[in-house]
């Protein structure tokens, strides 16, 4: 089980320079979609945003953008409400995408720039660069509908990035990439963390979120569940315990206290330790079985506490 030690209150003072989604409330007619979601996302910090499908994560990122309305709670940006001038200053790849399919790429690219109020030189070279960078030199001449998605996505940040934007906000910007564009967008993103902007995105890669992401949120029904860095995530989830006992047959470990099976593969099982559970009952256990060649403790991952999340919240 996670330890809930995230409270809002918490979260509150972390990022007055940066972007703060603070009680943010939403329904679709009956159906709840956010329920005083809240968390901040630093300046310079990669914020990874995870939740089961419909927990409440496009919906979040539309209101903080400004494309849909929250029935209570605030955006703020730098300590202060957003207004329509700070929401031009947003970097935005939606989930659905939104290019102009029969325009060309760069044409695109620096259109997008000079709605954003660049000027036409200056726009141009931002999407000279951006293509570039993006690994889309040879396509700037292409229409967007004859791009492959993967190169498609590509346009799509380039066209969240083409203005300088102070603020990155990304519905699931990897889903469909191949392992090369999945390296460049990791990249991208670094560096534009690295140049003190706050960058949001979802996604349901949890490894690729595990070692990408400064911060975490797990999010389901619509609040924020579990938040923080990687390793206070994975402190404040249920120890796992390998033990490694091939003559150990099914069921070895039913009925120890505070003890649950995750898996069992090759001879090794994988247990789940609650909180105070006695791993040397589990040794004495495993040893009454046979030899034992190994016993090793292990912090849960990111998709370990996913899981737990999840289940939890199908049982509430
Ligand atoms: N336009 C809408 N009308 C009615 N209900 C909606 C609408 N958009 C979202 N919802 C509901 O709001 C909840 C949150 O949806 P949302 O799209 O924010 O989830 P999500 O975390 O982004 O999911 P996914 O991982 O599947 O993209 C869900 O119950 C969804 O069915």
């Amino acid at each position: 089980m996670i330890r809930r030690r995230y409270e809002p209150e918490e979260a509150l003072h972390v990022a007055d320079s940066g972007l703060e989604i603070d009680r943010i409330s939403k329904r679709y007619g009956e159906t709840v979609a956010l329920r005083d979601m809240t968390f901040t996302v630093g300046a310079g910090e990669l914020f990874g945003f995870v939740g089961s499908n419909g927990a409440g994560k496009t919906t979040t990122m539309r209101i903080a953008l400004g494309v849909l309305a929250a029935d209570s709670g605030e955006v703020r940006f730098r300590g202060a409400p957003l207004d329509l001038d700070v929401r031009r200053r947003f970097g935005y790849m939606p989930e659905e995408r939104g290019l102009y399919p029969k325009m060309k790429v760069a044409e695109q690219l620096s259109y997008l720039g000079e709605l954003h109020g660049m000027s036409r030189e200056r726009a141009r070279s931002a999407a000279a660069h951006w293509t570039d960078r993006l690994g889309l030199r040879d396509r700037r001449e292409e229409q967007v509908q004859r791009l492959s998605l993967g190169n498609q996505q590509r346009v799509q940040l380039a066209a969240a990035l083409v203005h300088e934007p102070d603020v990155l906000v990304l519905d699931e910007p990897f889903s469909g990439l191949d392992p090369v564009a999945v390296e460049v967008m990791s990249d991208v993103l670094r560096e534009t963390r690295d140049r003190g902007i706050p960058v949001l995105f979802s996604s349901h890669q949890l490894d690729l979120v595990q070692r990408l992401c400064d911060r975490v949120g797990i999010v389901a029904a619509g609040s924020t569940v579990a938040c923080g860095t990687v390793a206070e995530l994975r402190d404040q989830g249920a120890a796992k315990l390998v033990v490694h006992a091939p003559l150990a047959t099914a069921g070895w470990a039913d009925g120890l206290a505070g003890v649950r099976v995750l898996d069992v593969r090759d001879g090794r099982t994988t247990l789940e330790l609650a909180e105070g559970a006695d791993d040397q009952a589990v040794l004495r256990a495993a040893l009454a079985t046979g030899p034992v060649h190994e016993f090793r403790r292990d912090r849960p991952d990111l998709t370990d506490l996913f899981r737990t999340v999840v289940t939890e919240e199908r049982a509430a």
